[in-house]
């Protein structure tokens, strides 16, 4: 899922929704203005899209879809765009969108109980489905350019999905696969309406992929401007009355009028603090991720439209981008890509209790206090950054390292020296070792997670040089047809590969050069006719 966003200047953060001021209708140039240029599309014409998007009330200023490299549909500049420029606006109605406690728009086609329950992406994939039923859908010109085929791993053989070498993505997808079969289950057995066409798992599927690849998010603002004014001339109708026709005292109307307009005001106050609205923006989501731009997809409450806004200047024939806020593991998951240099990308590592028991000999009454003071699972569940481990997982080692006892004084082992070196370690809690140590501790530190990262990486089946190979040599092949399981194959290994450097960018924030090593190694396994083939 997209975030909607309202600043420019920070996206990480799930941003609030912004009060903009929508441009004068004369700034704005419709689609078929914008160029006049090819109105191919690829292999499928934009024209119909462009052509419902005007009617639609959709208006974009010097963008217009495209294909780029590798065959990605896109939206690119037409004309030199300045940062701040206004660049799509999509009124509300005309996106597949939902606002919390919507009640069910098709009574008719889906249970209204199931509805309530169903979570934000079921209600949107039902919502394409419905629309795709009808037959003079008002968002139909939308729907027909959604993509035929969104290849998300799920869908892969176990074979490709265990090639990406990541335990903790596999285990996400597999839970995914189960969860949509009940999803698939409980729509067709609880949600659709007796009498009801059959709504198959490939329908529901391609429903639900479109939505997970498409769909903005952001904090729910409560109702329209419009709905505002229509409630203050309602009240003030019903005062006016009041006070014509000597119902009642005229402060006491007044009166009654400021509370209801304050209920409604906090009521939607409170609201808003929890709630989302998400939407399905047609032409905005033709807009593909790139991390390196800042996020510019927000709402705008005057004009009660979802709008773009350049973040940045471009040149006429760029591509136009996004941030979808996402690592690459949500990427890859639920938009079927990876990203190269992705800043937000992460390394689950789950074996790092593993790596450490082969240098540190931990003792049950060492793991047991840091269970007691909730440390135990920054080694279980450890999160790997390009900057090194998190404060805890430090704290965490710190403590065994100090505390674990020396088995075999001629042990090369990292921990060999630490209790007796301190032996008034084996007393303290690991709540001591929050901050950095001296600095025979912070070495030993270092040389731990040194280890780690590289049985880590010495563990994945592949190494970085055999996965970039891979995929430079699929690059020589391109332009000869690629099955659908090559492609998987090669966004797995792509993914892989970003997996790797994030370990190497950690190393590296270590004081190892991994790749100048492992270039070493490989020179004098070549000599000794000795190396890993690629798996
Ligand atoms: C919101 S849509 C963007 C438009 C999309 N390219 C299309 O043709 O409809 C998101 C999908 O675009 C593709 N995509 C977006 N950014 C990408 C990128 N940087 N690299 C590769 N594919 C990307 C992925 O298939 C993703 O699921």
């Amino acid at each position: 899922m997209l975030i909607l966003s309202s600043s420019a200047h920070n996206v990480n953060k799930t941003l609030t929704v912004p009060l903009k001021c929508s441009l004068s209708s004369t700034y704005y140039k419709t689609f078929s203005c914008a160029c006049a240029s090819n109105s191919r599309f690829g292999d499928v014409n934009v024209e119909p899209l462009l052509e419902w998007a005007k009617t639609s009330g959709i208006k974009g200023l010097n963008v217009r879809p495209a294909m780029f490299a590798d065959g990605l549909r896109g939206m690119k500049a037409v004309a030199d765009i300045k940062a701040g420029d206004l660049i799509l606006s999509v009124p509300r109605q005309s996106a597949v969108y939902i606002s919390p406690r919507q009640r069910c728009p098709f009574p008719d086609f889906i249970k209204p109980e199931y509805w309530t329950i169903a979570p934000w992406f079921i209600k949107l994939a039902l919502m394409i489905l419905h629309q795709k039923r009808q037959t003079d859908a008002p968002l139909a010109g939308y729907i027909e350019e959604l993509p035929e085929h969104v290849e998300l791993p799920f869908l892969w053989d176990d074979d490709v999905l265990q090639s990406l070498q990541y335990p903790h993505l596999i285990h996400q997808i597999k839970e995914q696969r189960a969860e949509w079969v009940r999803i698939h289950e409980a729509v067709t057995q609880r949600g659709l309406q007796p009498g009801q066409d059959a709504i198959t798992q490939q329908e529901l599927y391609w429903a639900m992929s479109c939505v997970r690849s498409r769909t903005f998010s952001g904090p729910y603002v409560g109702s329209t401007l419009r709905a505002r004014i229509n409630l203050a001339l309602i009240v003030a109708a019903l005062v006016l009355t009041n006070a014509t026709l000597g119902l009642a005292d005229l402060q006491q109307t007044l009166t009654a009028a400021a509370a209801v307009f304050i209920f409604n005001i906090l009521y939607e106050l409170i609201l808003s603090r929890s709630a989302k609205q998400y939407a399905m923006c047609p032409l905005i989501d033709l807009i593909n991720h790139s991390s390196t731009v800042e996020s510019e997809v927000s709402y705008d409450y005057v004009s009660d439209s979802f709008i773009v806004t350049a973040s940045k200047d471009y040149k006429i024939g760029d591509q136009i981008f996004v941030d979808y806020g996402q690592n690459n593991d949500g990427l890859m998951q639920y938009y079927g890509f990876s990203e190269s240099n992705n800043a937000k990308d992460v390394y689950m590592m789950s074996n790092l209790l593993k790596w450490l028991e082969e240098v540190l000999h931990t003792s049950q009454k060492g793991l047991d206090a840091l269970n007691d003071e909730g440390l135990l699972s920054a080694l279980q569940t450890v999160t790997v950054e390009r900057s090194g481990f998190s404060s805890e997982t430090l704290q965490a080692i710190r403590f065994l390292i100090a505390t674990s006892p020396s088995p075999d004084p001629s042990s090369t082992s990292v921990a060999s020296t630490a209790s007796s070196s301190n032996p008034a370690a084996s007393s303290q809690r690991p709540s001591s070792f929050s901050a950095p140590g001296d600095a025979a501790l912070e070495s030993r530190l270092a040389a731990v997670l040194v280890h780690a990262c590289n049985r880590e990486l010495g563990s994945l089946g592949t190494s970085i040089q055999e996965d970039t190979a891979y995929l430079e040599a699929g690059s020589k092949r391109r332009g000869s047809a690629a099955s659908s399981s090559v492609a998987a194959d090669r966004i797995a290994v792509a993914f892989r590969l970003e997996k790797k450097r994030v370990l190497i960018s950690c190393l590296k924030n270590l004081g190892v050069d991994y790749e100048a090593l492992t270039s070493e190694s490989r020179k004098s396994d070549r000599k000794a006719g000795t190396g890993r083939g690629f798996a």
